[in-house]
């Protein structure tokens, strides 16, 4: 489990430390300059004799970057400083001075400018621009010297090192404003920080290294990233004596004469990942019946429920089932998944066994039913801050599908999960994502009801499980959403192995 912390509670954490003269600059910069020697020496063969450049921006950030720069150089790196900003971190300057490291200013865009060439040749770029105390998008010359590089094509480009976060990123909500530099490895410094685990600011950020500064970070982490370790301790594995009413039955209304293949899907989804048995209503049953002939189809008891996937606006029959079902769950406190076409069905508060997996367009249209003037584009510019909303909005857990899926609960529980493959991104994947965290919540219904973040981390391991099925799908390459639930049986018993 990956935890992050805002730069607030980093702040308020390094201050005893930094009170009792620890010297957390130095840490980090060791620290930083031994992760560059290492990308050096894969790199290059050796450390020795290449080329690093520093974007050194007003603060702290650029601080860390200089003392790293100046260790680099007394390994006989060739270090040049780009100074962006009238005040530079004073120490820092003297120690790549005094370890006759070269500095050079961009003060102006024209300077930035004539400084492209140098910067192309480097082997490895250091981002040391802004840190946690960087607000909004890098201002000024910074920023022309980040839109050179980026504008390089991928093969000239030099590796790209971001100095504790990637320089304009929004750290504690996992925004990006203007050009940020794509970093190839991010070093952080003290704890992970939100903007290294949310969309869209995560993708700059590349492989990430915490580097441990002795902080003592207390309270609840802002955002949480589930690891294949953490998936058994979710997972609802049947003991000894369980029988298939013991492990969970699951309702499941989905598909419509038009979409059977998403009730099949689901189906599929949720078998694969264990569920005890699957009653179906529907249009869809005999495509259902055909593909699991274990299925019941018709009303009768179960212990959660998912709603809505394949449910046409025009199907009113359909739609007729998934609102009593909704009803029925709320009434007597089973968990629910809500999905695609029952989104719309839901009351105006829920509680947070309730779990609505809405992609970013259909979370923009929950919003917008309530009141918020918010576009697709909005959700996928700020995904955790949208899915916040909704949840303060509904009372429901909220999982937000995409690249990386975003999970908020109550009392401030929140994920972030990259687990899939870009090849996940097919048509009716999240018909069986809804199918496997609607097996999870019916084999853990009564938890579920009554732990009210227990349904954010069942929704985060869902996604984490049906990302890895994806891998093993196809490793490398194209899966299908029938080929990604026929791998979850796999992915599931590796987990619980790890
Ligand atoms: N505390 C410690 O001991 C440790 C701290 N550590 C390190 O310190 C970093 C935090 O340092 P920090 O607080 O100095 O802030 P930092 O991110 O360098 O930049 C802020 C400066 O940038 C400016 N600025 C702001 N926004 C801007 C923009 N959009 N575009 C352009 N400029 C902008 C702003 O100036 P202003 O505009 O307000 O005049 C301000 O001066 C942290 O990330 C870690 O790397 C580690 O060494 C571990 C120990
Ligand atoms: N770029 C991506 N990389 C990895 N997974 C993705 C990507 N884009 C979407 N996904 C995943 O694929 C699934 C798509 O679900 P959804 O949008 O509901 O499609 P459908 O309605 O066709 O099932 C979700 O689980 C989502 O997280
Ligand atoms: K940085």
């Amino acid at each position: 489990m990956l935890h992050s912390w805002d730069a607030a509670a980093v702040r308020a954490a390094e201050q005893p430390l930094l009170a009792a003269g620890v010297p957390l600059m130095g840490r980090a910069a060791f620290a930083l300059a031994t992760h560059v020697a290492r990308v050096l020496r894969d790199a290059r063969g050796r450390v020795g004799g290449s080329r690093v450049a520093l974007l050194v921006g007003s603060g702290n950030n650029g601080g860390d970057t200089l003392h790293a720069g100046a260790l680099l150089a007394r390994r006989g790196v060739q270090v040049t400083a780009v100074l962006t900003a009238a005040r530079t971190h004073a120490g820092g300057l003297e120690a790549l001075r005094a370890a006759h490291g070269r500095v050079v200013t961009a003060l102006d865009d024209a300077a930035a400018e004539a400084l492209a060439g140098d910067l192309a040749r480097a082997d490895v770029v250091l981002d040391g621009l802004l840190g946690i105390g960087g607000r909004g998008g890098v201002r000024g010359p910074g920023a022309r010297l980040v839109a050179q590089l980026a504008a390089l094509d991928a093969g000239a480009r030099p590796l790209v090192v971001a100095v504790d976060v990637p320089s304009g990123v929004g750290v504690d909500d996992g925004t990006r404003t203007g050009d940020v530099l794509d970093a190839d490895l991010t070093v952080t410094f003290g704890a992970c920080k939100p903007a290294l685990l949310l969309p869209p600011a995560a993708a700059a950020a590349g492989r990430v290294e915490v580097v441990d500064l002795g902080l003592h970070l207390t309270g609840r982490p802002a955002v949480v990233r589930l690891a294949a370790a953490d998936v058994a301790g979710l997972w609802p594995v049947p003991g000894r004596d369980a029988h298939k009413y013991v492990r969970g039955v699951l309702g499941v209304v989905a598909g419509s004469a038009r979409y059977p293949g998403a009730a099949v899907l689901q189906v599929s989804g949720a078998i694969g990942a264990g569920v005890g048995m699957v009653r179906y209503q529907g249009a869809a049953g005999p495509q259902v019946l055909a593909a699991h002939p274990e299925v019941v189809v018709g009303e009768g008891r179960v212990q959660a429920w998912v709603l809505g996937s394949g449910v046409a606006p025009d199907d009113d029959e359909q739609r007729a089932r998934a609102r009593d079902a909704l009803e029925h769950a709320l009434a007597h406190g089973e968990p629910a998944v809500v999905d695609a076409g029952a989104l719309d069905l839901l009351p105006d508060r829920v509680p947070p066994h309730v779990v609505l997996t809405p992609h970013a367009g259909e979370l923009a249209a929950l919003l917008r039913d309530r009141g918020a003037d918010v576009t697709r584009a909005d959700v996928e510019a700020a995904p955790w801050a949208h899915a916040r909303r909704a949840h303060e909005l509904t009372g429901a857990t909220v999982l937000l599908k995409g690249g990386t899926t975003v999970v908020v609960g109550p009392h401030g529980a929140s994920y972030a999960q990259a687990d899939g493959p870009p090849w996940l991104a097919t048509a009716g994947a999240g018909d069986v994502l809804g199918g496997v965290l609607g097996a999870l919540l019916a084999g853990r219904a009564s938890q579920a009801a009554a732990e009210p973040t227990l349904p954010a981390a069942l929704a985060a391991a869902a996604a984490l499980v049906h990302g890895r099925a994806a891998h093993h799908a196809n490793p490398g390459g194209p899966v299908s959403a029938g080929g990604v639930a026929a791998a979850l049986p796999g992915a599931v018993a590796g987990l619980l192995r790890a």
